[in-house]
């Protein structure tokens, strides 16, 4: 790679167009598969990964030393970074194991018996949209105007012609991409209807799907469409399909492939449903799929084009645009004039981490604008946790009357399910137990963690989908 050039910054070209890495070549130099050269294009922001497995982007069938899912390459400023991603047998530089290297161009590493070398990075101009948004999702950065670029020609293809994966950290922006989808599509005028599936409970989940017919549960329950029916001629928006158990698998998969449902306790009994499907998912399903929790199947059925949204802390200077909107917004909403952010305030909504991504975001500006009295929102009124030096102090002090009201709930809110979810572990059902330990139903458990920006840790952490 050139040093003077990163291969993934985006290089602002002017004329709607940018300049990123496209493409890369890598030649298998030793191993049952050597001689082979595989090209593979680089979406915006994503890795590509190496292993045995078919989802890979690099499959490496015949060398039954690699793992599944065995490495990436993520393309970031400093260069190419290598990663192994748990592989059984190791990734190897110069014969040394890493388990994460970065990489110049022609160096060959090692996975199993089989030697790679990374041969060629190409950069291409990719279009942007003249656009600062797509419906309600607003960026302004080149990697949001790529996607927007993207969404726009998607959007203008017969809605049931291409299947849509969306993937991102919790709270980018993957239900609104689903909404605009469905907008601008010629079902906008039919229902969009979206199933979060990590808050369907297990034991329920055939018959949310699927339906059930009359006397299902108990001799007078009435008949419930499932969510199939209720989107008939509209749009299915299942959020989180990472968490729909494995045994309902299955029968999604036949519903996607045969456009039919049949009721839970109605076996000889078909309906037909023109639905078209958007999925999301924050969780990693190529690796859900190699470890045999998703299946493979159902993987290839949805994906389709991939929408992948970056995070927030990937936006630039998103993050005070966006706050700026919200502001603008809030002021309109009450019929005031916006409340201005201070440039402390500015530089502090970018050096946060943003786990909760935009949705957090707007929970801070919204909190900061309606507790602030004055036009101005300073620093301390985002309350975005304090400063390491802060904390120190107040550890010093006394720690509760150091804060003001508001931080000091959210503080102890975070705290609160830290240590609930520490006291039930992760073995399956743990929302469920979780959630009734706090006196909460499930759904209101899950929304409290992701506003918290909590819930993508847990998820990774639990193994409820075990
Ligand atoms: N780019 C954006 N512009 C404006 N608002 C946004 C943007 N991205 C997200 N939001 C807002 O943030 C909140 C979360 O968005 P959304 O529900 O689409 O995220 P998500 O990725 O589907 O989250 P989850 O994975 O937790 O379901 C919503 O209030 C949405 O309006």
């Amino acid at each position: 790679m050139e040093e003077d050039d990163t291969p993934t910054r985006a290089v602002a070209r002017g004329g709607g167009g940018y300049e990123r890495l496209g493409r890369i070549s890598l030649k298998v130099v030793r191993g049952p598969a050597a001689g082979r050269v595989v090209q593979v294009p680089i979406s915006r922001g994503q890795p590509i990964r190496g292993g045995r497995s078919e989802t890979c982007d690099v499959v490496l069938r015949d060398d039954d030393q690699i793992s599944g899912v065995h490495f990436s390459l993520h393309f970031e400023p400093a260069g190419a970074v290598l990663r192994d991603l748990g592989s059984t047998n190791g990734v190897y530089v110069h014969e040394v194991r890493v388990r994460e290297a970065i990489i110049e161009l022609d160096t060959v590493f090692r996975v199993g018996e089989t030697e790679l070398q990374l041969t060629a990075a190409e950069r291409v101009v990719v279009p942007l949209s003249a656009k600062d948004h797509f419906g309600e999702l607003y960026g302004w950065c080149p990697e949001m105007r790529e996607l927007f670029d993207e969404l726009e020609r998607v959007a203008a293809m017969p809605s049931s012609a291409l299947r849509v994966l969306i993937t991102g950290e919790t709270g980018t922006g993957k239900e609104l991409v689903a909404r605009g989808l469905h907008d601008r599509s010629e079902r906008a005028q039919q229902p969009f209807v979206v199933l979060d599936c990590s808050t369907v409970p297990r034991e329920l989940a055939e018959a949310i799907v699927l339906g059930y017919g009359r006397g299902a549960f108990t001799h007078a329950a009435p008949e419930q469409p499932g969510v199939f029916e209720q989107a008939h001629r509209g749009t299915l928006f299942l959020d989180e399909l990472g968490e729909l158990p494995l045994d309902l698998q299955p029968k999604l998969l036949r519903v996607l492939e045969r456009g039919e449902v049949t009721r839970f306790n109605e076996r000889n009994k078909v309906r037909k449903v023109d639905v078209r499907v958007i999925c999301a998912t924050n969780r990693d399903l190529q690796q859900m799929v190699s470890d045999g929790r998703f299946r493979s199947d159902l993987y290839f059925r949805v994906y389709g084009k991939h929408i992948a949204l970056p995070s927030l802390r990937e936006r630039g200077d998103d993050v005070v645009l966006l706050a700026d909107r919200f502001l603008r917004a809030m002021g309109q909403s009450l019929g005031v004039p916006p409340k201005q952010l201070t440039a402390a305030a500015r530089d502090a909504l970018r050096a946060a981490q943003w786990p909760g991504n935009v949705r957090q975001l707007k929970l801070v500006i919204e909190c900061a604008a309606q507790l602030t009295p004055g036009p101005t929102i300073d620093v301390r009124d985002l309350h975005l946790g304090p400063s390491e030096a802060a904390r120190r102090d107040r550890l010093d002090a006394s720690p509760l009357l150091s804060l003001r009201w508001d931080e000091a709930q959210v503080g102890f809110q975070r705290e609160y399910f830290k240590a609930l979810m520490q006291r039930v572990g992760t073995r399956r059902g743990w929302i469920n137990r979780a959630a009734e330990l706090a006196g909460m139903d499930r759904s209101g458990f899950v929304k409290a963690l992701k506003r918290l920006g909590l819930y993508r840790n847990a998820m990774e952490d639990a193994a409820d989908d075990a």
